[in-house]
């Protein structure tokens, strides 16, 4: 480490010096290059001393001060170029030791006879003060060191981080995020919105403390709940603990993982999908076909009938099962982050922009899989530049200089809208319709497969039984009949989420009637619920679908509101996402 790189600090200290003992300052590193001088010596700044070097190369190598008063004729001067000709007057200089090293030389220079008898009119004064500035350029020196070394350190564990395959918070006191690496920020969406940060960590302590290892925790991320392994420790100094270090894995992907490990083949993809309706069964077998295929899948169907399920099966079904499937929301990024996560952006393209730069969502799939979630409400703007990357299959990080990235991933879109009837009212583009519409999968609502509620509704008691310890041995048969007739709105989404409240309530060996949710069933009346129509009745108008939808979401609302929950738990009870509640709520004005 050298002197040259506080060459700044050195030249002020050196001018802060000559203008109290009012002689002139030269201050050199053990390579004797002048890092700093004033008045004549000024011009010399980094510059070799070659040649003229002597007397600092002497205080230098032995340690000690060296006292010159009479620069040219001095014995010790004879080697100097300068012999006999000197323009000083007179010279003291110091060593600079660091650490017990000599490091350079600091000089104080006389000039003329005033600057001589200054330097000379108190010889032991001017070498106290001259150490002292020696010492002080080595504590500077020493703090740039520790410095870089801090930085580094910052550094090496910043990659370090960034490379685990784990996600990796590091927490202050406060249960703030004070440093997040990258698997994190994309599970817990950080870029995008970390206002749950707390809750997030609240929740993880409380699974803390009432597990054993290993332990899970569920997070709402992005109005979906996903479920983690994680761990928590302290960071200490002392007994003090300063920070804590959680760790996450996405339970998910481990299971695949272990999956993928353990199997010899990659068993039956789509054995997650259940229902043995002729319309979900047809879905099935497209999906199945086209999974080895590079074409472009196209899901359609409403919110929670499975299209995120059926991308990840299609995927693990494709050869592309072993490279990453990356998945983005299109209608839960604020529309300004949007180009960022797709595409990523070069180190320094905007303010708050992360060091380095960062991937989007099209270089994470690598060869894998994009799964381009609610497409139908991508921004306009964005439509031409997807159709245009998709079309060229390439694209450039925001920011970067003409630099290319090849499109390897394949792309399955999905979206609950009726693309077309977009397309007609000019909210999108046609042209990437086209580009997107190559294989189209059409995912049956529930109601339009009632053969399938019972058979879905069992799978999922089954599992929520175990998972709460309970031995519910199935449904009474008015909770049948009450499952089978409902419309379910939400789909597959709402039966889990029903079965689930059902689950907990119910205290006997069947599920019954009045453990279902009331806010999905208050709805409608029983006879409405079996299909039964009392002819004594006089006929009562039928409600719309939107009408019930916009009655059931103020009322989930509501309901949320009163206990002063938050609107996660209104998508939940409504069995729809969170993007989705939100959706509904700007339609129907209950923002
Ligand atoms: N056929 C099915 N068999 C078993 N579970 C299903 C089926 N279809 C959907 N599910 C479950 O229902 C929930 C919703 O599914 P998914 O998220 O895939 O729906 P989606 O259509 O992508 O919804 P959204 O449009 O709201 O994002 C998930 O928990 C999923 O596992």
């Amino acid at each position: 480490m050298s002197l040259r790189e506080i060459q700044e600090s050195v030249q002020k200290i050196a001018q802060a010096v000559a203008a109290v003992l009012r002689v002139e300052v030269e201050i050199a590193d053990s390579d004797f290059l002048r890092i700093a001088g004033t008045g004549k010596t000024e011009s010399g700044v980094l510059r070799t001393m070659a040649g003229e070097d002597h007397i600092y190369r002497a205080s230098l190598v032995n340690g000690e001060p060296v006292v010159i008063t009479r620069p040219g004729q001095d014995e010790k001067c004879r080697p100097c170029t300068h012999y006999g000709s000197c323009a000083e007057t007179g010279e003291i200089c110091c060593p600079i030791r660091l650490d017990g090293q000599s490091v350079g030389v600091i000089g104080l220079l006389a000039f003329d006879d005033e600057q001589r008898e200054r330097l000379f009119a108190d010889v032991e004064a001017i070498l106290g003060f001259l150490q002292k500035m020696a010492e002080l350029i080595a504590v500077k020196l020493k703090e740039h060191i520790m410095y870089t070394r801090q930085q580094l350190i910052a550094e090496k564990l910043r990659v370090v981080m960034d490379e685990m395959d784990k996600a990796m918070l590091l927490i202050d006191q406060k249960n703030r995020i004070v440093e997040a690496n990258q698997r994190a920020r994309q599970y817990l969406q950080l870029d995008a919105d970390n206002s749950q940060a707390a809750e997030w960590i609240a929740a993880i302590r409380l699974a803390d403390g009432s597990q054993p290892a290993p332990k899970q925790v569920v997070l709402s991320v992005g109005g979906k709940a996903k479920t983690f392994l994680f761990a928590i420790r302290p960071v200490q100094l002392g007994d003090e603990i300063k920070e804590w270090v959680i760790t996450l894995d996405d339970a998910q992907e481990v299971v695949e993982m272990a999956r993928r490990v353990t199997a010899t083949d990659a068993g039956d993809a789509f054995a997650a999908i259940s229902g043995n309706s002729a319309a979900l069964l047809q879905a099935k077998t497209i999906a199945r076909t086209v999974a080895g295929s590079e074409s472009t899948i196209l899901l359609q169907g409403e919110s929670g009938t499975g299209k995120e399920l059926f991308a990840k099966a299609i995927h693990q079904a494709s050869p592309r099962r072993q490279q990453p499937l990356i998945s983005i929301n299109c209608a839960a990024i604020p529309e300004h982050l949007m180009e960022s996560e797709l595409f990523g952006y070069e180190d320094g393209t905007f303010t708050g922009a992360r060091k380095g730069g960062k991937a989007g969502v099209f270089e994470a799939a690598g060869k894998g899989t994009l799964f381009l979630d609610e497409i139908g409400d991508l921004p306009m703007h964005l439509q031409g530049k997807l159709l245009r990357v998709l079309q060229e299959k390439e694209f450039q990080r925001l920011g970067s200089s003409g630099k290319t990235l090849p499109v390897e991933a394949r792309i399955i879109a999905a979206t609950h809208l009726d693309l077309q009837e977009r397309v007609a009212q000019g909210q999108f583009r046609l042209d990437l319709y086209y580009r997107l519409h190559v294989i189209p999968i059409q995912l049956p609502a529930l109601r339009e497969r009632r053969e399938d509620i019972l058979l879905l509704a069992h799978e999922f008691l089954a599992a929520y039984t175990k998972t709460l310890g309970k031995t519910i041995r199935g449904f009474s048969q008015e909770a049948q009949s009450v499952l089978f007739c409902h419309d379910w709105p939400g789909n597959v989404r709402e039966l889990a989420n029903t079965v689930e409240y059902a689950a907990n309530l119910e205290n006997s060996d069947w599920i019954q009637v009045a453990s279902l949710p009331g806010h999905t069933f208050r709805l409608q009346k029983p006879a409405e619920r079996t299909g039964r129509t009392d002819s004594s009745e006089a006929p009562k108008p039928i409600a719309t679908l939107k009408e019930l939808e916009k009655s059931a979401v103020a009322q989930a609302l509501n309901e949320v509101r009163m206990r002063k929950g938050k609107k996660e738990e209104a998508a939940a009870l409504l069995g729809i996402s969170r993007a989705t509640l939100f959706r509904k709520m700007r339609e129907y004005g209950l923002l």
